[in-house]
């Protein structure tokens, strides 16, 4: 069976202790690849080869290192087809998903951020005639990036980017449940030139990898995408010792839509906001707040349309859902549902998981699941579910849906439908969120601040302010 290398100092290397791990193809539920069962003696080997490297690249001028990130960009878009196949068998997501989301972006992060250093400068402040101050943005050493399962590639690279284009060198640890694209990126930063120590991947477990990147005291920042629990985990450690932080965590994001939204766009956004990527987005929207003059019209179109999805073969051109991540999370997810049941809900559509024929029959199936007849303030309706799971609410007035939006501990992301304007503005204004969308969702632009408020997160990736993280400013006063 195939061994999943470490990249360590340009590399790829077996973990010293030789111990492997079991990846799953989430589609059929067969083990197709071993990850390496590394621990703190790799994660040990690559912060050196990081810190070794740091002097060499972060000196080096930025135009080579926009250069090299770029030709890498230009890798990911060239081995496009072999990416995308990778990422599906290894998560259980649509090819097509894959295709034409997860390594796009993945390849567009690199470019952003390989331009993106070459407009970055100092700000300068003047003290009239007095002094004039300015402020240089400096690299601050080795970064440790911890990134997540459900798009990854996508958030893998959404890290390790800003990191490198800003002279830092990286350890990086992708989830041990989808290691695989993280592999093959390895192969193309050999192929890209990227000098020996800049990146270096260590594969394995969060309780291992993770926690001796967190704590090794050699790598005083940490970016993270993952769960609030682990989130927690990590702040109680790096916090103590005032580690850099950026912390990218869960959500329970609502979807506002008023009586006087574009009735066809906000539902077929909605079905996409729901389920796309199996609900495993942590922008998905999984509270559904209609106003009560639309909501019977808006629930009975939401269920048909959700009944015409079909669940299948992520290789299948005509699947709009793949499988889910694993079988631990599958019965996560499956418990969220018949807690929602005792909490009194509704399943109108789904609830049950999907047996595939053939080779996928023993692959992580669920059913696009719409509940309703929850209260806003149940279990099912604060925590954070991460699967094809939503629940449908009616509201009032403006005052009782921002009350319920904003009664969960989550903060990351919001969507409001309605053609006015006042309304959409004043809505944004009050919704307790990083990100609001007006009659849309997931529209992108990477110079925009990216993450939540409350347990959602701390700090903001995208644009500027990623380069601001992963950079130290020390500011100059001159005397005139
Ligand atoms: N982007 C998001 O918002 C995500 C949210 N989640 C939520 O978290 C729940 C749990 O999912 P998990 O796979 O357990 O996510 P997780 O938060 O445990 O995993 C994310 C990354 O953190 C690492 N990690 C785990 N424990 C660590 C530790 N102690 N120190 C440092 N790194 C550690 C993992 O190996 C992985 O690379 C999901 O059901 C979902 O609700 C999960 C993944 C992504
Ligand atoms: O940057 C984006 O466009 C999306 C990011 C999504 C996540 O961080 C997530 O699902 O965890």
């Amino acid at each position: 069976m195939e061994k999943i290398k470490n990249y360590i100092n340009g590399e790829l290397v077996a973990p010293i202790a030789g111990n492997y791990i079991d990846n799953y193809n989430p589609s059929t539920g067969a083990i197709y690849s071993l990850i390496p069962d590394s621990d703190k003696d790799d994660v040990e080997l690559a912060t050196k080869a990081a810190k070794a490297a740091f002097p060499e690249w972060s000196k080096t001028p930025k135009e080579t290192r926009a250069r090299i990130l770029q030709k890498l960009a230009s890798l990911i878009e060239d081995n496009l087809d072999r990416l995308a196949l990778a990422e599906s068998k290894d998560n259980g997501k649509p090819l097509k998903l894959a295709k034409t989301v997860d390594i796009p972006r993945a390849a567009a992060n690199f470019n952003f951020y390989a331009t993106g250093i070459l407009h970055y400068a100092s700000q300068s402040h003047s003290m009239e005639g007095t002094a004039i101050n300015y402020t240089l943005r400096e690299p601050i050493g080795v970064c440790g990036c911890i990134s997540p399962w459900n798009l990854p590639l996508y958030l893998f690279s959404w890290k390790i980017a800003p990191a490198l284009a800003a002279g830092n060198t990286v350890v990086a640890k992708p989830s041990e449940v989808t290691p695989y694209t993280a592999y093959l990126l390895s192969e193309l930063c050999i192929e890209a030139g990227l000098p020996k120590g800049v990146l270096n991947i260590v594969h394995g477990l969060g309780h291992k990898v993770g926690a001796a990147i967190t704590e090794h005291v050699d790598i005083p920042v940490i970016s993270f995408t993952g769960g609030t629990v682990t989130g927690k985990q990590i702040i109680s450690t790096a916090g103590t010792m005032f580690k850099k932080l950026s912390l990218e965590l869960g959500g329970k994001n609502p979807n506002i839509i008023f009586d006087d939204c574009d009735f066809d766009k906000a539902l077929k956004t909605t079905v996409l906001s729901s389920f796309a990527n199996q609900g495993q987005i942590c922008l998905c929207g999984s509270r559904i707040f209609v106003q009560r003059g639309i909501y019977n019209k808006f629930r009975d179109a939401f269920v048909e349309k959700t009944k015409q999805l079909k669940v299948g073969n992520p290789l299948a051109e005509d699947s709009n859902l793949g499988a889910v991540v694993s079988k631990p999370h599958m019965e996560k997810v499956l418990s969220y549902i018949e807690l929602a049941k005792e909490e009194g809900g509704t399943v109108l559509v789904g609830g049950h998981q999907v047996k595939l024929e053939g080779e996928f029959e023993n692959g992580y199936y669920l059913a696009p699941t719409i509940i309703e007849g929850l209260s806003y303030n149940c279990r099912t309706n604060q925590e954070e579910i991460f699967g094809p799971v939503t629940t449908i609410m009616p509201f009032d007035t403006e005052e009782e849906v921002l009350m319920m939006a904003n009664s969960t501990v989550y903060g990351l992301a919001s969507t409001v439908w309605t053609q006015d304007i006042t309304k959409a503005h004043n809505m944004a204004a009050k919704i307790h969120a990083g990100i609001v969308w007006i009659n849309c969702w997931l529209l992108r632009d990477l110079r925009t601040p990216f993450g939540g408020v409350k347990s959602s997160g701390v700090g903001r990736e995208g644009g500027f302010e990623a380069l601001d993280f992963f950079t130290e400013p020390k500011n100059v006063c001159v005397k005139l």
